[in-house]
């Protein structure tokens, strides 16, 4: 099944009086869908796999990590771990989570789609540039606004579309259809160390975007998911940012290894590694600086660490996540270039997803970037923090925008 089909069969399933579930919406309701605050509430979810997941360092080992995760995490969101609660209630709050999070960019969305299709008249050259616009607008980026238009131009159900809300809904197809393809093969599990040794993250990204955040709602989930923690303060560039660590170290109960304000980052790395290997933890976060006097020294000192890292544990690091800040658009895929050129980055964290009206940035990564989303927040708190899942995003996403 594809994902539309996912996207389509969700929708189904939703409250039948929604409004938005209607077959078929009138041009007065779709006007005005843009202006409606109503959120929908979901009912039960497919939890069928978009896509396979590939390279795992151990399956099995991947497979309980991630099943203490989520069991975790729905008690986090205040969840009776009862014995009877179903897959389709833990599925809901998942929905959920996506849902309040991507408010603003699906209200974002329907504005800008129905700003573009209140001139439709017809399909010509003047609707695809406007097209193109209206996505770029929305940070799909412009290559894969380009490409939809593209395909768009070939499709006989665009070109005999009479009704906005066809127009709209051929789009939307579009857009699904091509961010999945781009998406075979992607690998979105984490990766850890075989065997019960220490796995060792290092999070890289200018400053600013969420990594120090990111790391304490991730040291959070896993200590309380039964796994032992430890954090590296490496980011001795910024001056808060060691104590802003230890602060959430204390708050998830996870110990912090940190050096002197203005200290060399790699000798803290140094005796962070050491202390994981030596002591056996199960997982060791190493925060870095985003800001150095330019990036050629900011992309050397990333790689002094992977140096530094792989002298102690040779098949380390196991993941490195690069944070992007999903409310800077160009900027982040910009940023998201430099790094991959420079470092191996395997994975990509998107924050802040909840402050931005335009949640195409996902598409732009995924197509431009062809580096994973693995984690996507959508606000400041340990809970807010979720493994992304590309089913639940596109529902999220557009929702109340096909009929
Ligand atoms: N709304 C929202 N805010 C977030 C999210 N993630 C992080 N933030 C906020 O973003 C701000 C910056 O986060 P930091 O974790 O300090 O960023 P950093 O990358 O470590 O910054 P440097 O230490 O300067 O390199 C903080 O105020 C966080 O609370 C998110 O998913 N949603």
């Amino acid at each position: 099944m594809g994902l539309f089909d996912i996207f389509r069969k969700k929708k189904n399933n939703v409250e039948p009086e929604s409004t938005t579930n209607s077959e078929s919406l009138s041009e007065s309701q779709f006007e005005t869908l843009s202006q409606s605050n109503s959120e929908t509430t979901t009912s039960s979810a497919l939890t069928q796999p978009v896509m396979e997941q590939v390279g795992l360092v151990d399956e099995r080992e991947a497979d309980e990590w991630s099943k203490a995760l989520d069991k975790k995490s729905e008690a986090i969101h205040d969840l009776p771990e009862s014995e009877s609660e179903s897959e389709d209630e833990i599925e809901r709050n998942e929905q959920q989570v996506y849902d309040e999070g991507l408010k603003k960019s699906r209200t974002g969305f329907a504005e800008r789609f129905n700003r573009f299709l209140a001139n439709f008249r017809t399909v010509d050259e003047d609707f695809f540039e406007d097209l193109e616009e209206t996505l770029v607008g929305a940070d799909v980026g412009f290559d894969m606004a380009i490409k939809i238009s593209d395909e768009l131009r070939e499709e006989v159900k665009l070109a005999n579309a009479k009704r906005k809300e066809d127009v709209r809904d051929v789009i939307i197809k579009k857009m699904v259809d091509l961010y999945e393809a781009d998406g075979v093969n992607e690998d979105t599990q984490m990766h850890f160390a075989p065997n019960g040794s220490t796995t060792v993250i290092l999070f890289v990204g200018v400053n600013g975007v969420g990594k120090t955040t990111t790391i304490g709602k991730l040291a959070s989930k896993y200590q309380q998911a039964g796994k032992s923690v430890l954090l590296a303060a490496a980011d001795t560039f910024r001056a808060g940012a060691t104590k802003q660590l230890q602060e959430w170290g204390e708050r998830a109960n996870v110990p912090v290894v940190a050096g002197k304000e203005k200290a060399d980052p790699a000798s803290v790395v140094f005796e962070a590694v050491a202390k994981a290997r030596d002591e056996h933890y199960d997982i060791l976060f190493v925060d870095t600086a985003g800001r150095l006097q330019n990036n050629v020294n900011l992309m050397q000192e990333l790689e002094k660490m992977k140096r530094i890292i792989q002298r102690e544990i040779p098949d380390a690091p196991h993941e490195v996540l690069l944070v992007l800040d999903a409310t800077t658009g160009q900027n982040a895929l910009q940023q998201a270039k430099l790094f991959k050129d420079s470092s191996d980055v395997t994975g990509i964290v998107l924050t802040k997803m909840d402050g931005t009206a335009k949640g195409g940035i996902v598409f732009a990564i995924r197509n431009e970037m062809h580096l994973p989303v693995k984690w996507i927040g959508f606000g400041e708190k340990a809970s807010d923090l979720r493994e992304f899942k590309p089913e639940e995003f596109v529902y999220g996403l557009f929702k109340e925008l096909v009929s």
